[in-house]
């Protein structure tokens, strides 16, 4: 073993939770960021998806990131506070164009709550705004979204499935806050440009 492979720790391995209604581009923004593909067309999950990704933070550190894309019929159901359980990233999507899809991440956050009040160790939230290729027909203003982060302690992201638009940064910047890395400038721009579709 070299020096460098013992000095190289174990890869770490974090659980990151997609939730939000269906259509809100759950799916999408999975597979854009685990596979780097878009679909036009809309297939709905039934239950569970999941996905994984090994990504490089600062420091050589590597880290797989489990993306469990759960749903949107799931909320009610009797699976979602397992799939919830154990996570260390939730990231509560909805659709910039769908207001009723911001309105209904209350729901789900209070799911998400009930499941982790009890956890020693709570989980980041991250507010994710799908979907910014169609600013012009956006109908959640920003500061609604901005009051929602700060009022909760959330990350913000807003991001586009479609383009690729900040995809890579939503779900690295979210692993390094969980890991307590800063990112500096230079690593943020340098992650994966939009491959536009
Ligand atoms: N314009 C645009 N369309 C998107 C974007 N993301 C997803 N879509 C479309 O929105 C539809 C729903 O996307 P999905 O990713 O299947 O939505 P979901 O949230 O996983 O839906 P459920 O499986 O029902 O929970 C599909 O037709 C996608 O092509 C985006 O960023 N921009």
């Amino acid at each position: 073993m070299s020096d460098s492979d013992s000095e190289e720790g174990p890869d770490r391995q974090l659980k990151l939770v997609v939730l939000g209604d269906g259509t809100c581009g759950k799916t999408s923004l999975a597979t854009r960021f685990a596979q780097e593909t878009f679909g036009k067309q809309y297939k709905q999950t039934i239950g569970l998806d999941f996905f994984l990704k090994r990504i490089i933070l600062p420091g050589n550190l590597n880290v797989t990131l489990q993306v469990w894309d759960v749903g949107g019929q799931t909320i009610g159901g009797k699976m979602l506070d397992k799939y919830i359980y154990g996570a260390q990233g939730i990231l509560l999507v909805y659709d910039i164009t769908n207001c009723q899809s911001f309105e209904n991440l209350e729901d789900w956050y209070n799911v998400v709550k009930k499941v982790t009040e009890e956890s020693e160790t709570q989980p980041l939230v991250a507010l994710v705004g799908n979907k910014i290729d169609l600013e012009h027909m956006r109908t959640v203003k920003v500061d609604k979204h901005q009051r929602f982060c700060q009022e909760n302690n959330f990350s913000s992201h807003f991001v586009s499935a479609k383009t690729g638009d900040s995809v890579f940064l939503c779900f690295q910047r979210i692993a390094a806050d969980i890991l307590g890395i800063k990112l500096n400038k230079a690593e943020m721009e340098q992650s994966q440009p939009p491959s536009c579709q």
